[in-house]
């Protein structure tokens, strides 16, 4: 029997068939975690899940702005094939597009028919493996910012915050969001299969943050990134602009991707609980603490993925760019909530909106992994409300910086994998170049027409 004939994807196509559904969007996140997808028809949904999707390698490598970056195995190879092949295993209905449903894609290198270096949810897995190997299943649970825009005719940046509304942080209700697009974002990625738990307006106008619950590691990833993928959908079939850019305006704070981290042991207990342990945490808890400290500059790079990522960083921002931890402390970089028992577990505050969700996760785990290998205890908690230069040491303070501090951190680049780290510094480095070549309206105003 071919794999077209197989009974588990007949009766996939059965019931899609009979739900109405005749197109299957598969979708896959690229290196910098933006959803690359096909809209297959069901009819073809046999054979693409025999034969798998082909795309060029290099759309992982493709910029923005359409420039493709020589990464090895992409442009320098001709630009072969990837091949994606939909996991029939994650199929929703996409319940604001009537007659469509959607899955995720899993990236395989035809040359090998296993899963392509740079494919972010294979990272993940690998570290997730690594985890495993020590006897811990890692849970997470993302909660994400976002900024929702409206157009604004005539104006240089053509969106505007929707609304601009001042002193709603915490709230919920037409007051702060006129148009209702949480609750009707709520309910849609509720449908969509999400887990997503709670919802509220931030701090500035137009911003919003999402709760989802948590779960195991690769599903919290899979979560985050179809998360993202769907409110920005939502937002355009409004017709507005829904961002994770990390800080899209100098006069407002930016959008933070929080990280709630516990570990199971090989019992199911979480690993992370000890009411004997110094704060009420266990070793591995605090282990991880330290791990997540000592390899953060180079964790910054993924956590903090663009040259617009350190602008969100800064006193009173509530986003942490001094190295350090705290007892229920918002202004640490890694705040261990209070609760204990089942709930006990760490929240990392360092990375922003704009990381790709496995790429994030996985660094994570990977910092967290290499301090429970090393046995390391976190220095003394952060006391009080902190953004001390002289106590905590300091984040790398570019997108630059941070590359370099992942470059030279051998045994995080080491458990992440080499041909990762390269494809990724490559990218970014392109990326760091272009900012560097352009020459902004901030310079124009500043230096035109005075010098
Ligand atoms: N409510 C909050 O914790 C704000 C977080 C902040 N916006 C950040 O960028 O991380």
């Amino acid at each position: 029997m071919s794999a077209h004939d197989s009974p588990d994807i007949r009766r996939h196509v059965e019931r899609l068939t009979a739900d109405g559904i005749d197109v299957v969007r598969v979708i896959y996140p690229d290196l910098i975690g933006t959803d690359r997808a096909r809209d297959v028809l069901v009819d073809h949904l046999p054979s693409a899940c025999a034969h798998g999707l082909a795309f060029c390698r290099a759309v992982y490598h493709t910029t923005p702005q359409g420039d493709v970056v020589p990464v090895a195995g992409g442009l320098d190879a001709g630009l072969p094939d990837v091949c994606v092949r939909p996991d029939l295993s994650t199929l929703s209905a996409l319940p604001w597009e009537p007659g469509v449903a959607t899955c995720l894609g899993e990236v395989t290198d035809p040359a090998t028919s296993g899963p392509a270096a740079e494919s972010p949810r294979d990272l993940l897995r690998a570290v997730l493996d690594r985890c495993a190997a020590q006897g811990l299943r890692p849970v997470v649970g993302p909660e994400l910012e976002y900024f929702l825009l409206e157009p604004a005719p005539g104006t240089s940046a053509g969106w505007r915050r929707a609304p601009e509304v001042t002193g709603a942080v915490y709230t919920a209700g037409l007051r702060a969001d006129p148009g209702n697009h949480l609750l009707r974002t709520l309910r849609l990625l509720r449908d969509l299969g999400l887990g997503v738990i709670t919802g509220n307006h931030e701090f500035d106008g137009g911003q919003y943050e999402i709760n989802l619950t948590h779960s195991e590691a690769l599903d919290a990833a899979d979560r985050a990134f179809r998360f993202k993928a769907a409110v920005k959908e939502l937002a355009r079939k409004e017709g507005n602009l829904a961002t994770f850019m990390a800080k899209p305006f100098g006069d407002a704070g930016g959008s933070g991707f929080h990280l709630h981290l516990s570990c199971q042991d090989e019992e199911g207990d979480n690993a992370f609980d000890d009411p004997a342990g110094a704060h009420g945490l266990s070793a591995a808890a605090r282990h991880a603490v330290a791990g997540i400290l000592a390899h953060a500059p180079a964790l910054a790079a993924l956590a903090n993925p663009t040259v617009n990522s350190y602008k969100r960083f800064g006193p009173d921002t509530l986003a942490p760019w001094l190295i350090d931890w705290g007892l229920d402390n918002r202004s640490a970089m890694v705040r261990v909530p209070p609760e204990r028992g089942s709930g006990a577990r760490l929240e990392l505050r360092l990375g922003d909106a704009s990381a790709n969700p496995y790429l994030l996760i996985a660094g994570t785990l990977a910092a967290a992994l290499l301090g429970i290998q090393a046995g390391e205890e976190p220095p003394v908690p952060l006391e009080g409300y902190g953004y001390d230069t002289a106590r905590s040491a300091v984040l790398p303070m570019d997108l630059s910086a941070a590359l370099d501090a992942l470059e030279a951190d051998a045994p995080l680049a080491e458990l992440l994998g080499k041909d990762f780290t390269t494809s990724y510094l490559t990218y970014k480095r392109n990326e760091v170049e272009r900012f560097q070549r352009h020459v902004t309206d901030w310079e124009f105003t500043e230096y035109a027409y005075h010098l």
